[in-house]
């Protein structure tokens, strides 16, 4: 492990200071030496001494680079940008495709906002060091080499080259290639995953996906012609440069033996830049990034900068004019002075190191907020809303949480609660963030935010999170704060923000509905649908409330595959002449939301595709009027029809369809039918016997049921009714959106009729009743009354067929 003592840093000091005598000035050890006086060699903090020690050199150019002890100045190249003949040779290593082709992508994208490479780089950086942080927990020795945490990034205008430098973990050899030369990580992966689903020319157009995933790393690509990467881990005893240049599909590793540039742990990253990028290597434009892009990351960032203060210099005098002031002109000489500025760099923090969450509320503005997400977060949209608070009591934790304003690119994230979108902190230590489900509902794993709790040990772990009553008493709180974050939204004056937030994350609150029934009167009110009065535009079930009609009881609804099947499906007839309200439940997860819920406000929640509808308005003379004129034919159709349904029933839901396939109280409707057919894998017959019972309803005011009626009374055994009792099954089966056993018998049944009708079997006002029960505002019964029974009668059809 390679250490430096205080005496090595001063000889590589001085050593710098008779190399670059000329344009290094009092590079004098005594100054940052006089810290530490007295410290035992071991103790000293070789790095805070070079960091907190004074600095100077004037002139403008000429930089001390405390970091490694060694001179930056004019010649900086030649120390850094040469390699050395000493060097060990470098081994080649080709990239990883996926990574020739993102890099090809970078070299050559037209991308504008090329400055966020700074940003990707700054937080690698900030990545580095929290791991280091993180891992020293459990294994203090790997912060032996007492450098602060930090990150430096210096420029050198005058040759177009920023170094950025941090003390974390750092990499082996082995980690350079596998980071480095390939790519298995989230936010680039995610990025080329994108791009693959859009024409790469995007990359530089509108859609901005550099910036909205961040390549990363390979972001130094943007503005660099050669990159190298010099690297020390504290699990190796080597330091390593990795070196890739634009348009080269393969990079170098060496190891670094110049004693100049070895580093006790950490990485320095020395972007070599192009040529028409080289102004982003001006200190004012590096310093104005930092504070844009990384204000709010959490380890202090320095940047090289040049400074000045005033002070009084003597003036040589003319002594003649000395004589004159007095007798001896002494005390007069004293006083002549002027004041000069005295220039020098130093290190200057750019950043602001007290965490956001840990200041008051009321002294954060909207747009530090909203930086700190887009920083923390490598976000581009500003979030829809945001919460900061702290809690006291049994246990203390302080948060922010952002609800975001678009979901994540691709269909996992809701089953996937791995997201890395809740960072976990212990007395401002970060932990991890991948302890998100631990905090959060799976359903709610899209809220983001930091997290910092002082009641958690430092070495926490998942399965301490598991069984610690702390984290219960935290996640109940942290979910309570999500959900009035997004009550916020749904309380905006701005409907759009809140349309916004449930085309993103509806899904995920419906979810919440199956998954959390603790929370069910949190969720509820931010449910939204469509339904049979707002087919553009979705209501809240406070909303379908409010629109109630005072004889309704119960909250009704439809689910089906489209809003055009839940607009014409026979269920809703009387419910819209009633002027009822239906929710329209088109997404597949809406039906399995709803059961789950229950009842809302206490009104039941009602599928109008399933037996005993209760609508409100029974008549119970009427029913008994009806049985007894047409129970004999339910009987005769049921025996028709015998297994296929459970029973054959008068509806009171229909108005001018015949007849209705309803499905049992207790069994899928047709719609979770369909979708756990899709579901199934392979053979569906064992679906069969868990799909429950159907019944069949006839409209006892249709003409087909009249005549069927008829029919029935006057002879049971009429072949064309018997036919027709099996077409109406079949028809009813599609319209109340089930799926017919076997449609190419059904073609063929329709077929017959067909061929019947136009054989003159078939009488031509029947024809000519669907024609006109079709007219609007006409119910099924005027139409038989207007056109159907006298000529059908009249024809002497058998039953009215
Ligand atoms: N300064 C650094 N110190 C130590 N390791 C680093 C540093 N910079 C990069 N790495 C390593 O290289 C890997 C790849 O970095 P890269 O920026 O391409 O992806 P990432 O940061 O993991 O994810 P994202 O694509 O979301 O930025 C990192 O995961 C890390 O292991």
């Amino acid at each position: 492990m390679h250490k430096l003592s205080r005496r090595s840093v001063s000889a590589i000091l001085r050593n710098s200071g008779a190399r670059y005598r000329n344009t290094a000035a009092p590079i004098a050890s005594s100054t940052p030496f006089n810290d530490v006086a007295g410290e035992d060699d071991s103790k000293v903090k070789w790095h805070s001494v070079l960091t907190t020690g004074r600095r100077y050199i004037t002139g403008s150019t000429a930089q001390v680079n405390l970091r490694n002890g060694m001179f930056m100045g004019n010649r900086y190249e030649s120390t850094a940008a040469a390699s050395d003949a000493s060097d060990p040779p470098a081994e080649k290593y080709e990239y990883q495709a996926e990574v020739s082709r993102l890099m090809d992508l970078i070299v050559h994208s037209l991308y504008s906002n090329k400055e966020v490479f700074l940003r990707e780089l700054v937080s690698n950086a900030s990545d580095a060091l929290d791991k280091l942080r993180f891992l020293s927990v459990t294994e203090p020795e790997l912060m032996k080499d007492a450098a602060e945490l930090d990150i430096r990034v210096q420029t050198d205008k005058d040759n177009g080259i920023i170094t950025i430098t941090d003390t974390g973990i750092g990499m082996t050899r082995q980690e350079l290639v596998d980071c480095l030369g390939t790519i298995a990580q989230s936010g680039t992966a995610k990025f080329l995953k994108t791009l693959k689903a859009c024409d790469s020319k995007d990359i530089g157009g509108d859609n901005n996906l550099i910036g909205q995933f961040g390549v990363g790393f390979y972001s130094a690509f943007l503005v660099s012609d050669r990159v190298v990467v010099s690297t020390k881990s504290p699990k190796s005893d080597k330091q390593y440069v990795w070196e890739g240049e634009a348009n080269a599909g393969s990079y170098t590793i060496r190891e670094e033996t110049d004693p100049e540039k070895l580093v006790p742990r950490g990485t320095r990253l020395t972007l070599y830049l192009k040529r028409d990028d080289k102004g982003f290597a001006h200190p004012e434009k590096v310093q104005k990034l930092v504070k844009n892009y990384s204000q709010f990351v959490s380890f202090p960032i320095y940047t090289w900068q040049e400074k000045g203060f005033t002070k009084e210099v003597e003036v040589d005098e003319d002594p003649a004019e000395d004589k004159k002031d007095g007798e001896d002109g002494k005390a007069e000489k004293k006083r002549k002075t002027k004041t000069v500025v005295e220039r020098y760099w130093d290190w200057d923090l750019t950043n602001e190191t007290k965490p956001l969450w840990l200041r008051n509320p009321k002294e954060v503005t909207t747009e530090e907020y909203n930086e700190f997400y887009k920083n923390t977060f490598n976000e581009y949209l500003d979030p829809l809303a945001s919460s900061h608070f702290t809690t006291e009591g049994e246990v203390e934790f302080r948060s922010v949480l952002y609800v975001p304003a678009i979901a994540p690119m691709g269909k996992d994230d809701i089953v996937n609660p791995k997201t890395k979108n809740i960072r976990l902190y212990v007395k401002r230590v970060f932990i991890s963030d991948d302890f998100d489900g631990e905090l959060f509902p799976r359903y709610l794993s899209f809220v983001k935010g930091v997290v910092d709790s002082n009641d958690l040990p430092l070495n926490v772990s998942r399965e301490i999170l598991q069984e610690s009553r702390i984290v219960r008493i935290m996640r109940k709180r942290l979910v309570r704060k999500a959900f009035d974050m997004i009550l916020g939204i749904s309380m905006s004056e701005n409907r759009d923000d809140y349309d916004k937030f449930w085309e993103n994350f509806g899904k995920h609150l419906k979810l919440g509905c199956i998954e959390d029934r603790e929370n069910h009167k949190r969720i509820a009110p931010l449910l939204r649908f469509f339904s049979s009065q707002s087919e553009e535009e979705f209501i809240s079930l406070d909303e379908y409330v409010e629109n109630m009609k005072p004889e309704q009881k119960d909250v009704y609804y439809i689910a089906s595959d489209s809003l055009t099947s839940a607009r014409n499906t026979p269920f809703l007839e009387r419910l819209l002449e009633k002027d009822f309200e239906v929710l329209f439940l088109v997404d597949p997860i809406d039906e399995v939301a709803i059961q789950n819920l229950k009842s809302y406000k206490e009104k039941n929640f009602v599928d109008i595709s399933k037996e005993d509808l209760d609508l409100g308005d029974k008549n119970e003379e009427k029913e008994k009027e009806m049985k007894q004129e047409y129970g004999k034919t339910c009987e005769w159709i049921k025996k028709r029809l015998g297994d296929k349904v459970a029973s054959v029933q008068i509806s009171n839901r229909l108005s001018t369809s015949p007849c209705v396939l309803v499905s049992g109280k207790f069994g899928w409707s047709a719609n979770m039918e369909r979708l756990m057919k899709a579901q199934t894998v392979g053979d569906t017959s064992s679906l069969d016997y868990m799909r429950g019972r159907r019944v069949f309803e006839i409209n006892a005011e249709h003409p087909i049921i009249k005549n069927l009626n008829a029919a029935c009374n006057s002879g049971p055994d009429d072949e064309d009714a018997l036919r027709v009792i099996d077409l109406l099954y079949d028809t009813a089966l599609i319209s109340s959106g089930f799926t017919p056993e076997n449609p190419a018998q059904l073609g063929g049944k329709i077929y017959e009729m067909m061929g019947m009708a136009l054989s003159g079997k078939w009488a031509a006002p029947t024809i000519e009743f669907q024609q006109t029960a079709n007219q609007p505002g006409r119910t099924a019964n005027q139409a038989v009354e207007a056109e159907v029974v006298e000529p059908v009668e009249a024809g002497g059809h058998k039953g009215g067929y």
